[in-house]
């Protein structure tokens, strides 16, 4: 050791790694390692798989080539039959995971050699040991101790496991998706296991899941495996082979990847296989419990890097830490290697903000008056802003001259607004050489001079966009500044952050203007200048302090940013983003659609959808029709798993939690029925809403990103008529 030079913290993950080496039991000892004997050449496995598939390159144990190579350090061995050996011995030892990661020895659970691919079977059994837990902290310490594991024996490995684990293939700013539908995992699925596809489509039918219906298929044809076991390395890079994919044939092709991956499948590896595919994991954690579970696994490696003084609790810190730096740079690519390179405490450093790298946009709190605004701002500075009524983005102009469009998720928009682009390009001033701009795109009629409601600009499409093609135009909104000239101005206040703004753009109505703002701390001036708002199609203001507590906060529903919205007067202050999860069919003039929807907040603790209310009015008849329609195919034949629903709601039929509505209400009511935060506010009782009414699909939201039962308990403590001990009255549509 001391020959080396001296160690960076990867070394000093491996050697962490090293010193559990030491306790790896001798490497091929006992039982596990007997060279197992082949089946009989009569195998039953054998002759289904030939018949099903007689064009499948079979790998018989009875060719030569196959048999085992007594290499006793080689762990996996690519037979079939050692295949199956490892599969044992996987199944044997990952449960392992589920130890407390103070008394977990990673090398206790590793079958492969040491740098060499990790199997997928490994991160496949991780998984159904995770779908089984419902406690956050017990999947964080498991999903630790995955992580750990892979950094201990196959650390190059790390970044697909990672990706898999939040079942991405690359950042959302990269654009990169799978594009595929049902229809193709469907065809590829009868192709792999020698089915129809009328037979998928009904098992898919019954199990509501068509992992389940890959795995029974895959299971029931064979329970040998015929191919090279499955690395995570390579169904990572299958799933990249899909998305690159594109022209004519693309889908064909897609399916052949599909397939050959489901041929080299085996136990549970074809669920998670299709899950993946679907970006269906639902096993139970969120992103976030993947944040600070790479966190803790890298101060748990770390044994021989120090925390910097003064940190009292590593593993709360080291997942605190990564959590913000993905809000800022959300690219597991750069902060796993920024980990392993230099470890947790060194990452703020090492991965910050980069320009073309969108970061989470700062939210805000609802409030209910101006005079709860000047309750929570007394003694600041703060000003007022329209609340304009579009899409958030953020535009990423690098010094290079290219520019990205960011959505409020940070998906790619840059395609869907060309017109954005023209604009600020030509509108930013000479000295500006690059900059990253808040801001909101509202459609905008020019004859007019006028803005239009978001229901106009939700009709513009979403790709590839050619200017000459435009028929809705927007107008920029801007309201921040986060960058400029190569500098990051997000420690900066608002103060001088929008001075920056204002001298680093020239205003054009219609095309790109400062959201107007006020500065006052009068009640009734601030009440004139929300009437305004109103009065040019604004939702209502947005207040901002300026000068203390007043830094960008990246990915944050912040306290120091408060919306005041036009029907502040309900109950509530602000319109709730709810998910459809189950239908019940339309009587009298809605026969033939459904006639109203059982919704769901979504619990980012417990990882579930809470049924909240059922609904039933707000629809444009039109409306309710294309619901109706696109809901169909989203019809499951049992509620899910991660649904809390209450026993006696039953709706006619159940909903794949697949879009989020957003729902106003006149307040919050305690429920008996309904589970929305439940044990938030009351330990048995849930949270429903009076008098909902359907207002909009976001397609802007994902289903996780839905309210969170959090943001409902707040409201409803906030909520000046208490309600407890009222008794649920959900009927009232
Ligand atoms: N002047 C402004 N400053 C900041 N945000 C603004 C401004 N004008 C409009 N917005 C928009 O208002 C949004 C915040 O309020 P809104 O109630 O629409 O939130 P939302 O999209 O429903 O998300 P959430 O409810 O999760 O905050 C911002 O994300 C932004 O798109
Ligand atoms: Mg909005
Ligand atoms: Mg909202």
């Amino acid at each position: 050791m001391s020959s080396e030079p001296p160690p960076s913290a990867f070394d000093k993950l491996l050697s962490g790694a090293r010193a559990s080496k030491k306790k790896l039991p001798p490497p091929s000892s006992s039982k596990k390692r007997k060279a197992p004997t082949p089946p009989p050449s009569s195998s039953p496995h054998k002759t289904l798989e030939t018949v099903i598939n007689p064009n499948n390159n079979l790998k018989t144990v009875q060719n030569p080539e196959e048999t085992v190579h007594e290499d006793p350090s080689s762990k996996i061995r690519n037979t079939s039959s050692s295949s199956n050996g490892i599969v044992a011995e996987l199944k044997e030892k990952v449960p392992e995971l589920k130890k407390k990661p103070e008394n977990f020895d990673p090398s206790s659970v590793v079958c492969w050699e040491k740098n060499k691919p990790v199997p997928f079977l490994f991160l496949s059994l991780a998984f159904d040991l995770i779908s089984k837990e419902r406690g956050r902290i017990v999947i964080t310490e498991i999903v630790c101790n995955l992580l750990r594991t892979v950094i201990h024996a196959t650390p190059d490995d790390l970044v697909p496991v990672v990706y898999l684990s939040a079942n991405k293939i690359a950042p959302a700013y990269k654009g990169l998706e799978l594009g595929i539908g049902d229809a193709s995992i469907i065809r590829a699925l009868a192709d792999a296991c020698g089915r129809t596809e009328k037979h998928i489509k009904s098992q898919y039918k019954k199990k509501g899941d068509l992992g389940l219906v890959a795995q029974a298929s895959r299971s029931s044809q064979t329970t040998m495996r015929k191919h090279d076991a499955l690395t995570i390395r390579k169904v990572f890079d299958t799933f990249h082979l899909i998305a690159k994919e594109s022209g004519k044939d693309s889908q064909e092709k897609k399916k052949n990847h599909i397939k050959s991956l489901l041929f080299a499948a085996t136990d549970c590896e074809p669920l998670y296989i299709i899950r993946l595919l679907q970006t269906k994991l639902r096993i139970g954690y969120a992103e976030q419990t993947l944040l600070a579970a790479l966190g803790q696994a890298a101060v748990h490696t770390e044994e021989h890097s120090n925390p910097p003084p003064g940190i009292k609790s590593p593993l709360e810190e080291a997942a605190k830490i990564v959590k913000k730096v993905y809000s800022v740079l959300p690219d597991y690519d750069k902060i796993v290697s920024a980990l392993l390179k230099d470890g947790v405490w060194e990452l703020p450093k090492k991965c910050d903000f980069t320009p073309g790298v969108p970061v989470g946009p700062m939210l805000s709190k609802a409030t209910k008056s101006v005079s709860e605004i000047l309750n929570k701002f007394q003694g600041v500075e703060f000003t007022c802003e329209y609340k304009y009524d579009g899409e958030r983005a953020q535009i990423h102009f690098l010094e290079n001259g290219s520019v990205e469009i960011y959505s409020r998720n940070a998906e790619r928009n840059t395609g869907k607004y060309p017109d954005v682009i023209a604009a600020v390009s030509r509108l930013k001033k000479t000295t500006v050489s690059s900059f990253i701009l808040d801001c909101e795109l509202v459609a905008y009629d020019h004859g007019k001079q006028t803005i239009l409601p978001f229901q106009v600009l939700s009709t513009r499409s979403r790709k590839n966009v050619a200017k000459s093609d435009i028929k809705v135009a927007v107008c920029v909104f801007a309201f921040d500044l986060l960058h400029l000239n190569g500098h990051k101005l997000f420690q900066e206040n608002l103060k001088i952050r929008r001075e920056h703004l204002y001298t680093s753009f020239e205003e054009e109505s219609g095309f790109l203007q400062f959201a107007t703002s006020t500065t006052s701390n009068d009640v009734e001036e601030i009440q004139e200048f929300f009437d305004k708002a109103i009065e040019a199609s604004c939702e209502g203001l947005i207040v901002k302090t300026l000068h203390e507590d007043a830094t960008y906060e990246p990915s944050k529903r912040s306290n120091n940013w408060l919306k005041l919205k036009k029907d502040y007067t309900d109950n509530l202050g602000d319109s709730l983003d709810l998910v459809p999860i189950g239908a019940f069919h339309g009587r009298g003039k809605r026969t033939g659609v459904y006639g109203a929807f059982l919704v769901a907040c979504y619990d980012n603790e417990r990882n579930e959808f809470q049924s909240i209310v059922r609904l039933a009015t707000g629809f444009k008849e039109q409306e309710l029709k294309e619901r109706s329609t696109i809901l169909r195919s989203k019809v499951i034949p049992k509620p899910k798993a991660y649904y809390s629903c209450g026993e006696s709601i039953n709706p006619d039929v159940w909903l794949e939690a697949s879009e989020v509505w957003e729902v106003k209400a006149a307040d919050l009511t305690i429920s008996p029925v309904y589970r929305a935060a439940e044990g938030k506010v009351d330990s048995v009782k849930g949270i429903s809403l009076r008098f909902p009414r359907f207002i909009r699909v976001r397609p802007d939201k994902t289903p996780e990103q839905s309210s969170s039962s959090e943001q409902i308990a707040e409201m409803y403590n906030a909520q000046k008529l208490n309600h407890t001990g009222q008794q649920d009255d959900d009927e009232d549509d």
